[in-house]
């Protein structure tokens, strides 16, 4: 597969761009002018530096407002072209973007173009450089790939050629089913993005809303499809403006985009049997996205008096120490069929991140089908393993890196890796689980910055079968924080994604000492949440107080037995329906390190997450103050 990438696309100097780009993996690069005028150095320099990476320059970009000029503004054009046509031979490339033009003289005309491009190519070829025409989204006359497709045919030159994005096709609402007539051949170049669906200027969306194809709403991958139907042969190139990447890490970026590109290409494979892509459009073989069955496990890194901290607000929730590790300081807890690992190793990454960041949840393991597929996948999409040493008569259980250092174990079906827990642990004499009606973890909520919410939502849609919902804000009172669900389809496997904007909201305070994306709660799942909190209240569980106006506004919203308003007050269970059905839920409060957990029952099929009540919740516990284990301000 040959993986190119503009320059605009991420942060940084120029040569910072490139380690970026080569390391996470492209063959190529789309250079773009500013970058190459911005920089200290000659054509032949930059170059020697891009080849010197691996890398090779797919396109030079943009050439602005050539067509249908009148003079003398046209010689003027023309004679543009031909330094550029030069540079490019000393930078080492042989293929242009020329956009459509938006000058205020041009004067249009399908013919006009076409005439203007048929003289170019004979200037063009003469000096060994192809040219490729974009209609650009807002040109002037020509703003739609049907057209400018029309130029290039009129123009009948074998140096002329079509170069198609899929943001302008797509963000103009053109059916990208209309590539399918248009020979592979004379399409140059593609580029690749998507973008949000927001309803605005289109120019102001392109420039500053793109991004990584799979992030946002638009058909790229029909468009996609369509592209290697015509047999296309060249390189799938990201061109993603965005003021978040041109500020972001310029190796987070460029690791999402190849992320990206790898899985989209992955996808047109399998939707498009039949068709014999180009090798450069062939993707990295690889397993099909993972069927996920859920959490197997959730390991937290605790020391100490932290430990014990956690262990008995383990043991008020419900659930028994069953077992301990044989080699390691790691105890399993259990309630039904959810594990909890306490890790208390001084070493490895557990230590590492108790080190970093105090309690905090340092592993999580997913059951999958086969390990071996999630970890094939995930490395095909640039992801790393992770591995620790083991001891003799251990169970190598494969790993990746998540993101931000984070550790994914895979606990594969297949392979029967489920024998770890008797294998590697020693049953506590005498434990017993509790029967309470825990059936599983309903889902993890992770925190982050708000920049780092597309890496993630594109992190799991891309390894596992998970789609995505519509971002969502959640009013602290101390800010907004967006909140995004990315669920498995059959919701074997949901989490709740918070992406913090200000360090003064509870999920950016939380943030600010876990340095990285962090399990802030977990939810577990219970049948019925009545008799569970009795149950808990008798073990010592407190839940977070709720404010008694919470519940005079849910009598004034919803019809209940005044009972059963009452015994929810008393609990301090909150309250929300959907169209399917009715959802009860119950905090705890944060615990040093400012985890907390969730106790939620979904009445028949309710598919939210309780989002209403988000406010409320962080309120009360913002009113409980300051918790052990935090920064201060
Ligand atoms: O926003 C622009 O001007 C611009 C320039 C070059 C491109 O290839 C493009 O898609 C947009
Ligand atoms: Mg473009």
């Amino acid at each position: 597969m040959k993986t190119s990438i503009a320059t605009v696309s991420i942060s940084g100097s120029l040569t910072e761009k490139l380690s970026a780009i080569a390391e996470a993996g492209y063959s190529g690069i789309e250079i773009f002018e500013q970058d190459f005028l911005a920089f200290d150095g000659g054509p032949k320099e930059v170059g020697r530096m891009i080849r010197d990476k691996g890398l090779e320059i797919t396109l030079f970009q943009p050439f602005r407002d050539f067509e249908c000029l009148p003079e003398p503004e046209r010689s003027k054009a023309f004679d543009r072209a031909k330094r550029k046509f030069e540079l490019m031979r000393e930078l080492g490339t042989d293929l242009v973007l020329f956009c459509s033009s938006c000058h205020p003289r041009s004067l249009g005309g399908i013919d006009r173009a076409a005439d203007d491009f048929a003289e170019l190519g004979v200037i063009a070829k003469d000096m060994g450089v192809r040219v490729g025409y974009e209609a650009l989204a807002w040109g002037r006359h020509v703003n739609d790939h049907r057209d400018a497709w029309e130029i290039v045919r009129r123009a009948n030159h074998d140096n002329i050629g079509l170069i198609l994005d899929s943001f302008h096709t797509l963000g103009r609402g053109i059916d990208p089913e209309s590539i399918r007539s248009i020979p592979g051949d004379k399409i140059f170049f593609v580029q690749l993005a998507d973008a949000p669906k927001i309803d605005m200027d289109l120019l102001y969306w392109s420039r500053h809303f793109r991004n990584m194809p799979g992030e946002g709403d638009l058909e790229v991958e029909r468009f996609m499809r369509a592209v290697a139907a015509t047999g296309y042969s060249g390189a799938v190139s990201l061109e993603i403006f965005n003021d978040q990447f041109r500020g972001g890490n310029p190796r987070t970026i460029a690791r999402d985009g190849y992320r990206s590109l790898v899985a989209l290409m992955d996808d047109v494979r399998r939707a498009e049997p039949d068709v014999a892509l180009a090798p450069a459009l062939e993707p990295v073989p690889m397993p099909p996205r993972v069927p996920t069955k859920g959490f197997a496990f959730v390991e937290f890194a605790a020391q100490g008096e932290a430990r014990d901290d956690l262990a008995k607000l383990l043991g008020t929730l419900g659930f028994t120490r069953m077992a301990k590790h044989r080699n390691k300081a790691l105890d399993l807890w259990q309630l039904g069929d959810v594990r909890i690992v306490i890790n208390a190793e001084t070493e490895g990454h557990a230590g590492k991140a108790w080190v970093a960041n105090g309690t905090c949840v340092c592993d999580i393991g997913l059951k999958v089908g086969s390990a071996a597929d999630a970890v094939a996948r995930a490395t095909a999409l640039g992801a790393h393993t992770f591995e620790q040493p083991i001891a003799p008569g251990e169970i190598l259980l494969p790993a990746i890196r998540g993101l931000g250092g984070s550790v994914v174990h895979f606990i594969g079906d297949e392979e029967g890796h489920d024998r770890v827990w008797d294998v590697e642990f020693e049953p506590i004499a005498g434990a017993k689980p509790a029967a309470l009606g825990v059936t599983r973890i309903d889902h993890l909520a992770q925190t982050m910055s708000y920049d780092e919410m597309l890496s993630w939502t594109l992190f799991y849609s891309t390894l596992f079968d998970m789609q995505k919902s519509p971002m969502v804000d959640v009013i602290d009172p101390d800010g907004l924080v967006r909140s995004q669900i990315v669920e498995a389809s059959d919701g074997a496997l949901r989490l709740t994604l918070n992406g913090a904007e200000t360090q003064r909201t509870l999920a950016g305070e939380f943030l600010a000492r876990s340095f990285g994306a962090s399990v802030q709660h977990i939810a577990f799942e219970t049948e019925d949440l009545f008799a569970l909190a009795d149950d808990l209240a008798a073990r010592g569980f407190e839940a977070l107080p709720m404010s008694p106006n919470y519940y005079a506004d849910l009598a004034a919203r919803f019809d209940f037995q005044p009972e059963l308003l009452e015994r929810m007050k008393a609990a301090n269970i909150l309250y929300d329906r959907d169209e399917r059905g009715e959802f009860f839920q119950i905090f705890s409060k944060q615990m040093a390190g400012g985890v907390f957990f969730e106790l939620v029952q979904r009445a028949t099929g309710y598919r939210g997450f309780g989002g209403p009540n988000a406010p409320f919740r962080i309120a009360a516990q913002k009113r409980l103050g300051r918790i052990k284990g935090m920064p201060e301000r």
